[in-house]
């Protein structure tokens, strides 16, 4: 059995991690959840009883399945048993790939689509669609259990966008294609059509966690169900999130109340929860408790509860002096407060605000450093092959990385299996020789990659014509990441295309990170500043529950703060003929009568 020292945990982390039955549990922010679910992972791997058994773990995104698998994997554990990523992942793998047969639309094989793929071709079908003017920015569906919904609030939009996305879904089918929403709704309609599916699953995996369930949508929870309650109870779940920071409901997500996830599940589930918070100073608490929608205690424990934290918020900045208004309160925090650079976050509601002020910002501060948005040269699309690839190429050996990159190259060969190819006679360890072996003289980064991976084909023998996936994911992977260099050269990053700016991607962060407010999900910093904090975009204008969804990004935004919290709602933006004084201040913030701290800034 799986045992910690003494002090690790605390004792409501513990007695989540020991109960026997399911469980809710409600995690206040900082309260330690990444570090309950992996000694719970450890735990229930600890007890499995057969090797053909799998404790299952759904995160909502590829990083934190690999942050917490690296950390289970730390523990000393072993994770051959353990199974750990997206939904979409896991119904690929443990639904579609092994039972697609079973449905008509799918028993020819399929391909899972790119997001970029995706958008070229809604791209394309939107261009006829004049009045009402359509573009890709309209598109957008959401899988429930009986079909999908447009998510467009605009309905006028709705009797083109359906012709669209039915010619979308022609266009995929032909190509013996699915997109990401269809991952979900063909796993659900399998496991509704051959209810064997589930009684199989069910018996392979006897725990069950599902992580950030605020965030989980509908269909998602009806698959989990579907599983789970083909067990008669013996499989066991627990399901953790905090319902405050539930900020993804335009894409669907929610939290279930307990009682309609015992109904579908069909058995009872003990609600616990995680009330202390190691992260923020007592008077960040209090400030971020005001945006509450869901009542839970909150216990501040940090080592800097006392701290004399900075909160300060102004109306009374202009657009114009945005930068200079938050290069004033960086100097401020690191040389009055002593706080890292590394340690500081600047966020805003949408890409657009940022996008621009982390290249100014760079000119305004040059001796800092800043992990700016979408300045990566690729996207992370983690399911291209090529992208896992990379991920190889542009690390070094390393003590430090040698774990992560044998993983990394167990992914690689598993793929390689999965599409035929005899790699039996290659180990992790040696795919790792080979790539570490690999050296290639080339400044830049496409080019540097192209050269690896013909190298790698080479090594390997594998002939990319004959591997229909190879293909498409090389010319996915090349063609995207070819738009978004010319997209980012374009704002003004020139070097963006070099082989530094490739390998960056997968080094540790470094400097100032400046990101959306659901960017930093899961994050936390010494210091948040906030700005843009506008009306129409907290709350965003299409937002039909807008009130109770600007609580919670300012929560999520407040709740990432350790010591000081610096909020901004700029005047002069987005002034036009009908809007001559621009947009004005959250509601939110004007309402909330706080006394801010107030800092002279140089
Ligand atoms: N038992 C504990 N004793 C002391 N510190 C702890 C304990 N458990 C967790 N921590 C620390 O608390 C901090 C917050 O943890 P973590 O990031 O896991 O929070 P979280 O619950 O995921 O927060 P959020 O939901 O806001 O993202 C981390 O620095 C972690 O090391």
């Amino acid at each position: 059995m799986f045992v910690w020292e003494k002090g690790t945990l605390n004792k409501e982390q513990e007695d989540a991690i020991k109960q026997e039955g399911s469980i809710l549990l409600v995690a206040c922010p900082g309260s330690g959840k990444t570090r309950t679910l992996t000694y719970k992972i450890a735990y229930e791997l600890s007890r499995i009883e057969s090797d053909k058994e799998f404790v299952i773990a759904i995160t909502y995104t590829n990083n934190a399945a690999d942050e917490i698998k690296e950390r289970v994997e730390l523990l000393g554990v072993d994770t051959e048993q353990l199974w750990i990523g997206t939904i979409h992942s896991f119904c690929l793998e443990w639904i579609l790939k092994p039972y697609h047969q079973y449905l008509d639309d799918l028993k020819y094989g399929f391909r899972v689509i790119s997001s970029f793929d995706s958008e070229k071709i809604l791209t394309e079908l939107c261009k006829p669609y004049d009045k009402p003017k359509i573009t890709y920015w309209d598109c957008g569906i959401i899988a429930k259990t009986d079909n999908y919904y447009l998510t467009c609030l605009d309905v006028s939009k709705h009797q083109p966008l359906q012709k669209i996305y039915s010619e979308y879904f022609k266009t995929l089918k032909k190509n013996n294609q699915i997109d990401f929403e269809q991952i979900l709704f063909y796993s659900y309609k399998l496991l509704v059509q051959k209810p064997i599916i589930s009684h199989v699953l069910c018996k392979l995996f006897p725990f069950i966690l599902i992580d950030e369930y605020q965030d989980t949508k509908e269909i998602q929870y009806h698959i989990i169900a579907k599983i789970l309650s083909a067990n008669s109870g013996n499989s066991k779940t627990l399901i953790v999130g905090d319902p405050n920071q539930s900020i993804y409901k335009s894409l669907g997500g929610f939290p279930m109340p307990k009682v309609d996830l015992e109904k579908l599940f069909g058995f009872e589930l003990l609600e616990l929860s995680l009330i202390k918070n190691y992260r923020s100073s007592e008077k960040i608490i209090n400030y971020f408790e005001h945006y509450k929608t869901y009542p839970n205690l909150i216990e501040a424990c940090s080592w800097d509860k006392d701290y004399p934290s900075i909160i300060t918020y102004t109306t009374l900045v202009s657009v114009d002096n945005i930068i200079e208004e938050v290069a004033n309160l960086i100097l401020f925090n690191v040389s009055e407060k002593g706080i890292s650079p590394n340690e500081i976050c600047i966020v805003a509601p949408q890409w657009v605000h940022i996008a621009s002020i982390t290249r100014q910002l760079m000119i305004r501060l040059p001796d800092y450093s800043f992990d700016g948005p979408g300045m990566a040269p690729f996207s992370r699309d983690i399911d291209n092959f090529w992208f896992k690839v990379s991920r190889i190429a542009l690390t070094e050996p390393s003590p430090y990385m040698y774990i992560r990159r044998l993983r990394w190259s167990k992914e690689v060969l598993k793929e390689l299996d999965s599409i035929g190819m005899d790699v039996s006679e290659v180990s992790d360890k040696c795919f790792l020789r080979i790539c570490n072996s690999i050296s290639i003289n080339e400044n830049d980064g496409l080019k540097y990659l192209e050269n690896f991976f013909v190298e790698i084909c080479n090594h390997l023998s594998i002939s990319m014509d004959d591997y229909d996936m190879l293909y498409e994911h090389y010319t996915a992977f090349f063609e995207s990441s070819k738009a978004r260099i010319e997209r980012l050269i374009k704002e003004g990053n020139p070097c963006i295309g070099e082989i530094d700016s490739f390998r960056k991607v997968f080094k540790q962060k470094d400097g100032i990170t400046v990101s959306t407010i659901h960017g930093i999900k899961g994050e936390e910093y010494d210091t948040m500043i906030g700005f843009a904090l506008l009306d129409d975009y907290i709350p965003h204008f299409n937002d039909n529950n807008g009130s109770e969804n600007a609580k919670k990004l300012l929560y999520v935004l407040a709740s990432r703060a350790r010591k000081n919290l610096h909020i901004i709602s700029e005047y002069g933006r987005g002034i036009n003929r009908y809007n001559p004084d621009g947009k004005s201040p959250t509601p939110h913030l004007l309402e909330y009568k706080y006394e801010y701290d107030e800092i002279k800034l140089k």
